[in-house]
């Protein structure tokens, strides 16, 4: 049994208004905010790292009355090294590329040691099958629809086979896909089976975000119920 979760990516706000457009849309609906950590190495482009996050986590403190939970994206070389800022920052999810280490079951136990739930993430060449073996220990797999480093991409539909393997093997794994999900490229997604909707755009430069929220999560949860899989909780 999985949950649906919506996760806006910050990449697509306004950095000058970054707190109140993340209460924004955790007012609107949304259960995590999807923190996209770019070094400017690993992906050709610089976002953002711990100093931002803790302010965000002043911001939106975990004893909030609807706590956020904060899903860290490291697309970074060398993950192993931000393992313990992030969690201090107040990093609750550490997702790192499976491209960006050699030693991906080292990572993911340091990762776990430092408090945080653990995601392993594929770029759209890499095979899916890399995951099986680390899988019972990962909290989530992600399936990048995009080349990583910037928001506003399209989506790659051809990347929802690896989604639907991965559902069909491993039925309760919280599977997120990240990239040009919108109203319009949600449905393949929720077919697949993705539980974790990562969006950007379609949220942040929305005029209504709730309403992209409720539609992102309302064909989650259509699909959920239909394959027997919704958790309840
Ligand atoms: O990780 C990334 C890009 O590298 C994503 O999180 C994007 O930032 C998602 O943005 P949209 O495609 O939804 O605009």
């Amino acid at each position: 049994m999985v949950k649906p979760i919506i996760a806006p990516s910050i990449l697509a706000s306004d950095f000058a208004n970054l707190g109140h457009q993340c209460k924004c849309v955790v007012d609107g609906g949304a259960e995590w905010l999807h923190l996209d950590v770019m070094d400017g190495h690993f992906v050709p482009n610089i976002s953002l790292g711990s100093p931002v996050i803790a302010s965000l986590r002043n911001a939106l403190p975990r004893n909030a009355e609807k706590p956020v939970f904060f899903d860290c994206h490291m697309m970074v070389s060398n993950p192993e090294q931000w393992i313990e800022d992030i969690a201090k920052a107040g990093g609750d999810g550490y997702t790192f590329h499976f491209e960006a280490t050699d030693d991906p079951l080292g990572c993911i136990k340091k990762v776990k040691a430092a408090g945080m739930k653990v995601g392993v993430s594929v770029k759209p060449g890499t095979p899916v099958e890399v995951l099986f073996p680390i899988i019972e220990e990962i909290d989530l797999a992600l399936v990048m629809t995009v080349e990583p480093g910037f928001g506003g991409q399209k989506f790659m539909p051809d990347m929802m086979s690896k989604v639907e393997l991965l559902r069909k093997k491993y039925p309760k794994l919280n599977i997120q896909v990240d990239g040009g999900l919108a109203k319009d490229t949600i449905a393949p997604a929720a077919e697949a089976g993705a539980n974790v909707i990562v969006a950007g755009t379609s949220v942040f430069r929305a005029e209504n975000p709730k309403e992209v929220i409720d539609y992102l999560k309302g064909s989650v949860v259509e699909n959920l119920t239909a394959k027997g899989l919704l958790s309840k909780v």
